[in-house]
């Protein structure tokens, strides 16, 4: 491969269904090595995008490009190095995992058997590997489909929302594994809704909406962009907690609509109020993180309609659990 080309690269690209425009002009650059994240709404067009990398579905406009190769130009040999699944893998439930993963390494060729215990380990089911897959929890099925895709030796792993449907621990299962992948060198391509997910393991990231980008850049780009994080607070005094804000320029604190005061600031100007507070004899009862600064952001990006007041309540907790 010569150097910069990229893994993926998208140029215009449009995909219509009927009057519906599903992926609508889509630019979207993956460099190799990088972990890149689409992200967006049910109906955003992610998983049309990925259809169409994988050549399920033609694009009715625009090129795309997979370590510089398009499916006009190369057929079948476009996908050569890249691997992945859409929305959940499929198995034979009464066999085994590794038995599972021998039949596909059988319709791979090649040298592909070779890889069957070293992927086990890699996505930590070794262990489980001689347990029928219909014993599976949801999360272990999610990882031996990551195994089947790395049974290809990719260079490029294309995953359509990995943690979706997955209980916490199987979030983070999956996002870790996804991170031990990326630090051994392999680019990855995945889709989300969940903006959380997409800071804690991606480089770069594309927001869509409807079909539309509406925010691509690093996560480092997308963190300096977002508004102070949103607490809600409760007092022993909160007329005298709203006179103290006066004192804080780097405070917004006002009356919430639900009871208890709304304070929006940056981490080190609320840590300065609170303590004042505390200094002038308010006890601070209940602080909570309302809306993470990103998820609001990522709110603003796809529900633009709506306003801060409409946004849901993503956390509440006890002094001292948050921030
Ligand atoms: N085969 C199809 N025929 C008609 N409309 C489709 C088809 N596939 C997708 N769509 C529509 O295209 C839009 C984008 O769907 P897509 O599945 O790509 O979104 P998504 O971002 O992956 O969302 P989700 O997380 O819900 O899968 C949606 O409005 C969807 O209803």
């Amino acid at each position: 491969m010569a150097a910069g080309v990229p893994a993926v690269e998208a140029t215009g690209l449009v995909k219509r269904f009927g009057g519906l425009t599903a992926v609508d002009h889509v630019d979207l650059r993956v460099d190799v090595g990088e972990v890149y994240g689409i992200l967006g709404p049910n109906g955003a067009g992610k998983t049309t995008f990925l259809r169409m990398l994988f050549g399920l579905i033609r694009p009715d406009a625009g090129v795309l490009r997979l370590f510089g190769r398009s499916w006009a130009q190369a057929g079948p040999a476009t996908l050569d190095g890249v691997a992945g699944f859409i929305e959940s893998p499929r198995f034979y439930p009464y066999l085994s995992g590794r038995r599972n993963l021998e039949l596909l390494a059988g319709l791979d060729g090649g040298d592909a058997d070779s890889r069957i215990d070293r992927v086990l380990d890699l996505v930590d089911l070794a262990d489980r590997a001689g347990d029928k897959v219909g014993g599976y929890s949801f999360g272990m099925r999610q990882r031996l489909g990551v195994a089947a895709s790395l049974l290809r030796d990719p260079r490029l792993l294309v995953l359509d929302e990995p943690a979706n449907g997955l209980d916490p621990a199987g979030i983070r299962d999956m996002r870790a594994l996804v991170k031990r992948l990326a630090a051994g060198g392999l680019t990855v391509l995945l889709s989300s809704h969940n903006m959380n997910e997409v800071e804690e393991i991606c480089d770069n990231v594309t927001i869509m909406r409807t079909g539309r980008v509406v925010y691509h850049g690093s996560i480092g780009q997308l963190r300096a962009q977002a508004p102070d994080p949103s607490h809600r607070l409760a007092t022993s005094d909160d007329d005298r907690a709203l006179e103290l804000a006066a004192d804080h320029p780097g405070v917004a604190v006002s009356t919430h609509p639900d009871g208890g005061l709304a304070l929006t600031a940056q981490p080190a100007a609320a840590d300065a109020y609170i303590i004042a507070l505390g200094r002038d004899g308010v006890a601070v009862r209940t602080l909570g993180l309302e809306i993470a600064p990103l998820e609001s952001l990522f709110f603003m990006f796809t529900e633009p309609d709506r306003t801060a007041a409409d946004l849901p309540t993503q956390q509440h907790a006890r002094l001292g659990a948050t921030r």
